[in-house]
């Protein structure tokens, strides 16, 4: 350790695009006070790198990838005792940069990059979700259950295209090949749900897949998250949906249900397909069935 600050960079994000970005922000996070530096080399490797930040005593931690890089550096730091948790920085060199754009944080990467070391520390909220097995993650911008997931999945096999038109080429994908509802039943806040679903997406971030609008009004300190519950609707009435996703007013639509909550208890009548942040936490031969969510308020302190 010779800085005070460590930036954890995925040189794979955005299909490899974010690499030689790294060779312009080594010099600028030199002019800046500099700055240690380490790659990831495989998927899980941030979070691992963050766990060991704490330990070796960094003031401040800088996610430079996508949203999955920022999840696994919080899932990091969670593992850390708040007293030495160190700062989170972030600096968006990914495809979607769903929670950077949520964050307001700049698009370009050398003045994020500047951000960090002038901002100002603001402490968020994060989210933890634990499925029947007892596996217990953290995300700080969206978990999806059903429809969405299937798209992320998708995606993850679009590798012509950049942002957005990644995501959008899965949609229509989803549409023909998994048109799939599920029975949830459990509480929200304490409250009975019982409900035929095609999507049910918890928010803290506003947004997903590279400019999806599922949570407008989401506040990523107010000790609360949101939800977004598509009820079941005919193949062809989800191409009418897509516009009010992607311009955020969805929930207008008589099948469409949102609100607030602290805590999720739910269950399914089939597996659930769960993308976290975009990452996988339960794939297309999933057997999660009982799921639990909950807000961990002003858990993380993010430099804006
Ligand atoms: N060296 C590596 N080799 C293979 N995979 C890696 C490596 N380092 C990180 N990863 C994985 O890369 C994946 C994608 O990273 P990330 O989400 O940051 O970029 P992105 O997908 O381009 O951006 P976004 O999620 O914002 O669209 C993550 O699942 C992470 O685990």
């Amino acid at each position: 350790m010779t800085h005070e600050t460590l930036i954890i960079f995925n040189p794979i994000a955005n299909l490899g695009r974010a690499w030689p970005v790294a060779s312009t922000l080594r010099r600028v996070a030199d002019e800046l006070g500099g700055a240690d530096w380490s790659g990831t080399v495989y998927p899980g490797h941030a979070s691992e790198i963050a766990t060991k930040a704490g330990e070796q005593g960094y003031k401040r931690v800088i996610a430079m990838g996508g949203d999955g890089t920022i999840h696994e550096v919080i899932n990091g730091l969670m593992s850390i005792p708040s007293a030495s948790r160190p700062q989170l920085g972030i600096v968006p060199v990914g495809s979607g940069n769903d929670f950077a754009g949520t964050m307001g944080i700049p698009r370009n990467s050398e003045e994020a990059l500047r951000k960090v070391y002038s901002g100002t520390p603001r402490m968020i909220d994060v989210a933890s979700v634990k499925d029947d097995a007892g596996r217990v993650e953290y995300w700080m911008n969206t978990l999806g259950m059903g429809f969405d997931s299937a798209v992320n999945f998708h995606s993850r096999e679009v590798l012509v295209f950049q942002g957005f038109m990644i995501y959008f080429l899965a949609v229509f994908r989803t549409m023909v090949e998994n048109y799939h509802p599920f029975r949830i039943t459990g509480t929200i806040d304490g409250e009975p749900v019982d409900q035929e679903t095609l999507m049910f997406t918890v928010c803290n971030g506003r947004r997903e897949g590279g400019g999806f609008l599922l949570a407008p009004d989401a506040v990523q300190d107010d000790g609360v998250l949101n939800y977004t519950l598509v009820g079941v609707i005919p193949r062809l009435a989800m191409f009418s949906a897509i516009p009010h996703f992607l311009k955020g007013t969805h929930a207008g639509l008589n099948y469409v249900k949102t609100g607030t909550f602290k805590k999720i208890e739910i269950k399914s009548n089939k597996p659930l397909w769960i993308h976290a942040d975009g990452e996988i936490f339960a794939g297309f031969t999933s057997h999660v069935t009982e799921l639990s969510l909950e807000v961990v308020p002003k858990a993380i302190e993010l430099i804006l």
